[in-house]
């Protein structure tokens, strides 16, 4: 029976409900303080939100309580501790006090730090994130916290993410001021969709690469693709509906706005997405979101692939980032009705726009992950060139401001820059480009290049603390401004000037753009170790200092744990590909070939007049294949050893990227080959076609 959705929803949160009801007023009051306007927390305050917490996650069953943080690996880390506390007579108590909320001291130094721990003290401490409300998981109190080292540096995705949000605010503040609006906080928001696949269990575990990185290193495309284009919000499979429901009701249980379940592109591919919140607290959700779907999905027989590119030759999964920014009752994207609106959307546009432009490498770093390359430029998702789309409207727009000329809207109406009629524009009429990294959709921008497994932090990082260095240069220019309303459409109209470049509504996966763009001087990095290195550049660590949102030191770090990771993760895949070629698929071609060899010299025997022509084509093919791999493990292997060898990290990921890919292909192609021709009881692995239509 389908549950009562106003019922569960947010039954596991210790939300502003929950505490408005079991907090006492004051201390209500001033956590409230601490959640709306950033104000210290107080340690009597924590005290008493400590044990109104314990005992309402108590009364849900948990036993333990976590700091539940983001270290650099991007994924979430929990370490659980009990609640109970021995008092000496042989009984215990339940304890959970003020400090332990609102700070922890994990032994975290495993964790990648990017060398940071040398230079700094070995231990980090976790710090609550009031505004990512506590909930109960698996009889556990978890509390969102940001991971800091003593000295003061991020060791995680969430401090410097807290950081931008309150950068961008501060920024967003002052020019809404010169708009004449006084808020206390402009919050960054994101909706972050979700792409995924959910393929058989007893398929999954067949299969090593599958098991142990999380995509196919092996397999010939299937007789069918995508190319038909029905799965496409097609009608959704009964075990996948059923995991969908139970994964909605847990979500809802944990205050998680899950809104739509959709079929995608891809057979067996799926997408859920939320509704948007705060940016911190998005992400928080979209990481509970991942482990939600991988725990609930074996229950039904299923496992849940969060891979970029679990199947090649069909598509890869994306994470599309729907950012914006708000007033508690205004979205600062949103276009208006009035044309004193229209001019305060210009002004924020204006600083996106510049923003992506001048922090382009940046931003690229963000989603430069191993798993992503195979999904960026691959014409099913964005290419590596970082443009931005407005649609034909809004281009009309700024185009008619960049050239003083009157622009022709859809409601005809003239404008005369130089003075008070601004442009007048709806909202509704831009259309949708799936080939464009970052699109405007109406009231939002669609920031699709993020990959499924990716944590949303760095995109969101650097996406607001670029907003905010390009609103506090305008924030400057027009406090000083004798006329605001000329000095803003000046300031509009040199913007787009200058940063016009990086705006294109084509499409993104034609060779042509490539061109035009390289023509723009618009960066276009096709990889991840080619990517990286706008981390440590001089311009982008300014930007991320000037804000105090990483140090140089940090994004040095940073650049460091980014790019061993990279090599690593080349590295288990060709370790995995050199063991399932040894260990399965040569001994599977060679028992195939035996079978043939065996059936034509049986067949001789018989008669030397029966005809072993299709033995013998056979044989020839699957030989020159076997041949082909036995050299292929032998390249991978010198590859994989020459690459680990070299002194940097970057040396590292650029030569697993430069060597050991080329031999992992290689060596795939003489196995998909091998796997076209080999009798299917002898191919160890389960095909495409079983994988992703067998369902
Ligand atoms: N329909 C879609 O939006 C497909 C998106 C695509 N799967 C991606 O990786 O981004």
């Amino acid at each position: 029976m389908a549950a009562n959705v106003m019922e569960i929803y947010g039954s596991k949160v210790f939300n502003e409900h929950v505490m408005k009801e079991r907090l006492p007023s004051a201390t209500y009051k001033s956590l409230k303080n601490t959640l709306h306007k950033g104000a210290p927390l107080d340690i009597e305050v924590a005290n008493v939100v400590a044990s109104v917490m314990k005992r309402w996650a108590m009364e849900l069953g948990a036993t333990h309580y976590t700091h539940w943080f983001q270290p650099l690996t991007g994924i979430t880390s929990e370490k659980h501790d009990g609640f109970v506390s021995p008092v000496g007579d042989g009984t215990a108590i339940m304890e959970f006090s003020g400090k332990e909320l609102v700070r922890g001291e994990p032994d975290a130094s495993s964790f990648p730090s990017g060398g940071l721990r040398a230079t700094c003290e070995a231990r980090g401490y976790t710090a609550w994130d009031p505004t990512s409300y506590a909930f109960v998981k698996d009889d556990v109190l978890c509390i969102p916290t940001a991971f800091v080292s003593y000295t003061g540096e991020a060791l995680d995705k969430k401090t410097p993410l807290l950081r931008s949000m309150n950068a961008l605010s501060n920024q967003a503040i002052r020019i809404l001021k010169l708009f004449g609006k006084d808020v206390d906080y402009v919050s960054t928001t994101v909706g972050p969709e979700q792409e995924y696949f959910l393929i058989k269990k007893e398929d999954y575990e067949a299969r090593q690469d599958l098991i142990l990185t999380g995509r196919t290193l092996f397999g010939a495309p299937s007789a069918k693709g995508q190319e038909l284009e029905e799965h496409y919000f097609g009608v959704i499979r009964p075990e996948v509906s059923e995991f969908m429901k139970e994964l909605d009701e847990e979500l809802w249980k944990l205050g998680i706005p899950a809104k739509t379940k959709h079929n995608e592109v891809a057979p067996c591919q799926h997408e859920l997405a939320p509704i948007f919140d705060t940016t911190n607290v998005a992400i928080d959700h979209n990481l509970l979101t991942m482990e939600m779907m991988k725990k609930i999905a074996p229950k039904y027989g299923l496992v849940c692939l969060q891979h970029e590119k679990p199947f090649e030759g069909v598509n890869g999964s994306g994470k599309h980032n729907n950012w914006s920014m708000s007033t508690t009752h205004e979205n600062l994207l949103d276009p208006g009705d009035t044309p004193m609106e229209n001019l305060q959307f210009l002004v924020f546009l204006a600083a996106v726009i510049k923003a992506v432009d001048e922090y382009a490498d940046l931003l690229r770093t963000s989603v430069a992950t191993p798993g992503n390359d195979h999904r960026l430029g691959a014409n099913e998702a964005p290419p590596a060139i970082i443009s931005i789309f407005v649609g034909e409207e809004l281009e009309a727009v700024i185009d008619a401001i960049a050239s003083d000329s009157p622009y022709a809207g859809p409601v005809k109406m003239k404008m005369d820059l130089g003075v008070d009629v601004l442009p007048k524009f709806s909202k509704d009429t831009t259309d949708r480009n799936r080939t464009s990294p970052f699109a405007f959709t109406g009231n939002k921008f669609e920031f699709r290049m993020p990959g499924s497994a990716e944590n949303l932090s760095d995109a969101n990082t650097i996406l607001n603390t670029a907003v905010a260095k390009e609103l506090k240069g305008y924030a400057d220019e027009l406090e000083g401004a004798e006329d605001f309303t000329s000095a803003v459409i000046a300031l509009v109209k040199r913007t787009i000037r200058d940063h016009r470049r990086v705006i294109f509504n084509g499409n993104g996966y034609t060779a042509e753009w490539e061109e035009e763009a390289a023509k723009r001087g618009l960066p276009n990095k096709k990889n991840t170790p080619a990517a990286l290195p706008a981390l440590i550049e001089p311009k982008n660590i300014a930007l991320m200092e000037e804000f105090g949102v990483l140090t140089k030191v940090e994004m040095e770090s940073r650049y460091e744990v980014e790019m061993e990771h990279y090599s690593k993760i080349i590295n288990i895949e060709a370790l995995t590909m050199l063991e399932m070629a040894r260990k399965q698929l040569l001994p599977a071609v060679n028992s195939y070939m035996s079978e043939l060899a065996n059936t034509a010299a049986s067949k001789l025997a018989v008669s030397e007049n029966i005809s072993v022509r299709s033995e013998t084509k056979t044989l020839t093919k699957l030989s020159a294949d076997a041949d082909a791999m036995s050299d292929a493990v032998d390249t991978l292997q010198d590859a994989v050893d020459a690459s680990k060898a070299l002194p940097t990290e970057a040396e590292k990921a650029v030569a697993f990227h430069d060597n050991v890919l080329p031999a992992m292909d290689a060596l795939r192609a003489a196995a998909d080959d091998a796997e076209t021709i080999c009798g299917e009881d002898y191919w160890p692995l389960p095909s495409y076609s079983k994988m992703l239509y067998y369902v």
